[in-house]
């Protein structure tokens, strides 16, 4: 791969922006549904939208985040900290994206811009430098993280109802057993950046059984569509199936307090989200 493609790569941290639009994109077409008729044009736009916001987020942070991002191994290698991009050059890429997918979106309707931009600031301005005060940071971060299904979801239908918000919330829920999975992976890499960002800021008993826990709530929070009657049954047993198998992985992490469950409580982070998310869209009513 050219060398410039593999800074692009890393500066927009490529695989967790293609999750991020994916959520998107499935959640438009959730709204499309009650449409009665998809706008492929408008599916396309918020697909190269998303992807160009959502990379102009992991931009600026990692601008902000340059210097720290020196001191661990996982992130050292990246344009800026290597030094193979300057500062300048990610800032105008980043606000050459940002300003091209806010207008995309915007373009699909207002709110749907607008929401892009509260993302941005978000998750560059107010997650970021919270990182190195406080676990609060993961609180926040959901905020931006799960915002991506509400924004598809209002790319096709134009306004926030029960059903953004449901698509939201599971989101929301889930970032918390995805990330602490991987607090607990990166641990000595992140505590060299003074990042603690496991529930009681160390790889313990209470930390494990939080995250444990958040596996928990995922189940009813997953159930919602069904419970209110947008989602149907084959959803409610996909979501049971896979919650209780990404408990079961949380389970444990609490019984273990090792590395390699939380490992594999991070992939099966990667794999729960798609398949609820697609299962749904599959299954409305
Ligand atoms: C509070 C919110 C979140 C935090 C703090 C967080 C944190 C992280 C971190 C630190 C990694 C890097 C793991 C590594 O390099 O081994 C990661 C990976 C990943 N995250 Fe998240 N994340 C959050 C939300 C999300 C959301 C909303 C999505 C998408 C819907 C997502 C998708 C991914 C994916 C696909 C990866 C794997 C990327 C790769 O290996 O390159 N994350 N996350
Ligand atoms: C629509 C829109 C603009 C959405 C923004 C969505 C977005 C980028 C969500 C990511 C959520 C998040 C907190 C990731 C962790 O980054 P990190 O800084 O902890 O990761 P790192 O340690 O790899 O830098």
């Amino acid at each position: 791969m050219g060398s410039f493609f593999k800074d692009f790569k890393n500066l927009v941290k490529l695989r967790l922006t293609l999750l991020v639009v994916f959520s998107a994109s499935v959640c438009f077409l959730v709204g499309e549904h009650y449409a009665g008729q998809i706008h492929w044009l408008n599916w396309i736009k918020l697909i190269i939208g998303g992807f160009l916001v959502t990379s102009a987020a992991n931009g600026f942070n990692e601008i902000i985040e340059k210097d720290l991002d020196k001191l661990m191994r996982r992130t050292a290698d990246r344009p800026l900290p290597s030094g193979r991009m300057t500062t300048g050059q990610a800032l105008v890429l980043s606000l050459v994206m940002g300003i091209g997918g806010t207008y995309l979106l915007g373009s699909l309707n207002l709110l749907t811009g607008v929401l892009s931009v509260f993302s941005i600031f978000l998750y560059a301005f107010a997650y970021t430098p919270l990182k190195q005060k406080s676990p609060i940071a993961v609180f926040v971060g959901a905020f931006p993280g799960a915002l991506p299904p509400l924004i598809g979801y209002v790319a096709s239908h134009g306004r926030i109802d029960t059903i953004a918000l449901v698509l939201f919330g599971i989101q929301f829920v889930w970032q918390f057993p995805h990330f602490w999975a991987i607090a607990w992976v990166l641990d000595d890499d992140y505590k060299k950046a003074g990042f603690r960002l496991l529930p009681t800021t160390h790889r313990d008993r209470v930390s494990a059984v939080i995250t444990w826990l958040s596996t928990i709530i995922l189940i009813p929070v997953s159930l919602l569509p069904t419970f209110l009657g947008f989602g149907g049954n084959l959803i409610a047993i996909v979501s049971i199936i896979i919650g209780a198998v990404f408990c079961y992985q949380g389970f444990m992490l609490v019984k273990n307090l090792d590395i390699p469950s939380a490992r594999k409580l991070m992939f099966g982070s990667f794999i729960y989200l798609p398949v609820v998310q697609l299962g749904l869209l599959f299954n409305l009513m």
